[in-house]
């Protein structure tokens, strides 16, 4: 470093990408972001700082130069033997950044294999023309795109008629080459044409069956056959495949594969409406919106589960606890959708 009187020679130029090199004592070398610094130099100064003359530099007042500044240390970001991404850690855009800039082009990744049952009779697939008696599919669609938004797109959808003995030969065929977890959508009420909870008694375990939830109150799990397969029988109604979803299968995934936390912290936020108690535990439709200044939770008018406008409108989750009644304006925990998938 210069004491500001001194010009000193220009003797090296250290372009990004080419090799340290050695600085000569007495010397100064012109450095580019991204270059390596030269064995014999100890701080980089901006050019603007500084005075150049004919293959001469006259470098500010080594007042204003602190040793070291504008060099970014070896190690700074990982030094060998550290672990740069934890076993658990999801396969984010950041992670594989990351990876990279250690020079590591692949990762070794579990990649659950989920199977997604839409069962029901009524069941049409999108695209498919209208007909009396039927509605769309839209839980096999829902709950494919949710698994993907969530990190896990190895999905195979398939759908089941209401017939116990196709039902069953289904789940046989899936159980030949076992995935990691089957989640399907309806027939696990009390009603006859409800076949899958019975199958899943047949060729595996139940291990509960209902919740005090609103909605998903008939939700299901088990497991399925030799291999124990989890099973994950979400009520039919579009809201409750979607409240169950989150809050029920993803941290069930999010734990398997070692992910910590599974749930994010829920904000504690001003609802809007009064609540009234009930004997379920509500997940609630709601959006924050700014009322003067600060965030509140404002209700769709239309909870009902079968309907899924009201969970687009929505940007997240409000959690109304069991016999739990309250005026408008006191707090509720609310998840936000984008932090529910993050
Ligand atoms: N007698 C009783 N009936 C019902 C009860 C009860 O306790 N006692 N619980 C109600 C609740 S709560 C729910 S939730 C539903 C759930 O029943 P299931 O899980 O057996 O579902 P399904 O009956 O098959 O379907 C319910 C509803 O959702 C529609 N659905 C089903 N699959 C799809 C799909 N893939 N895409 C779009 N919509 C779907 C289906 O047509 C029904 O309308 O049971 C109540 N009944
Ligand atoms: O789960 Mo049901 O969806 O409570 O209506």
């Amino acid at each position: 470093m210069g004491d500001g009187t001194r010009s000193l020679p220009v003797t090296l130029r250290v372009p990004a990408g080419d090799p340290p090199g050695e600085l000569a004592p007495g010397g100064a070398a012109r450095i580019f972001t991204g270059a390596p610094v030269p064995a014999g130099a100890d701080t980089v100064l901006m050019q603007e700082d500084c005075e150049f003359g004919d293959g001469t530099v006259t470098p500010p007042p080594a007042t204003q130069a602190r040793p070291g500044q504008n060099i970014r240390p070896a190690g700074q970001d990982a030094r060998q033997g550290d672990t740069v991404l934890a076993a658990g850690t999801r396969v984010s855009a950041r992670a594989i950044g990351l990876a990279a800039s250690v020079g590591v082009s692949e990762l070794a990744v579990r990649r659950p294999r989920v199977v997604v049952l839409s069962s029901g009779d009524e069941l049409l697939p999108p695209g498919a023309p209208p007909a009396p008696g039927k509605i769309y599919n839209s839980n096999g669609p829902l709950m494919e795109s949710l698994l993907a938004d969530s990190g896990f797109p190895d999905v195979t959808a398939l759908w089941l008629p209401d017939d116990r003995a196709r039902t069953r030969e289904a789940l046989d065929q899936l159980l030949a080459d076992p995935p990691d977890l089957v989640m399907a959508s309806g027939g696990v009420s009390v009603g006859e044409e409800d076949h899958l909870r019975a199958v899943l008694e047949e060729r595996g375990e139940l291990d509960f069956w209902r919740l005090a939830i609103k909605p998903g109150k008939p939700f299901t799990f088990g497991r399925l056959g030799d291999a124990g397969v989890p099973f994950f029988g979400l009520p039919g109604n579009p809201s409750a495949v979607l409240v169950c979803y989150l809050m029920l299968v993803l941290p069930y995934l999010r734990r398997c594969l070692g992910g910590e936390p599974v749930l994010p912290a829920p904000q504690r936020l001003p609802a809007e409406f009064a609540v009234k108690p009930g004997p379920r535990q509500e997940y609630l439709r709601v959006r924050r919106v700014s009322r003067d200044g600060a965030l509140v939770l404002e209700k769709h008018p239309n909870q009902s589960s079968g309907m899924l406008s009201s969970a687009v409108w929505a940007d997240g989750l409000a959690v109304a606890p069991v016999d739990h009644g309250q005026a408008a304006g006191e707090p509720l925990d609310y998840y936000s959708f984008a932090d529910l998938l993050a």
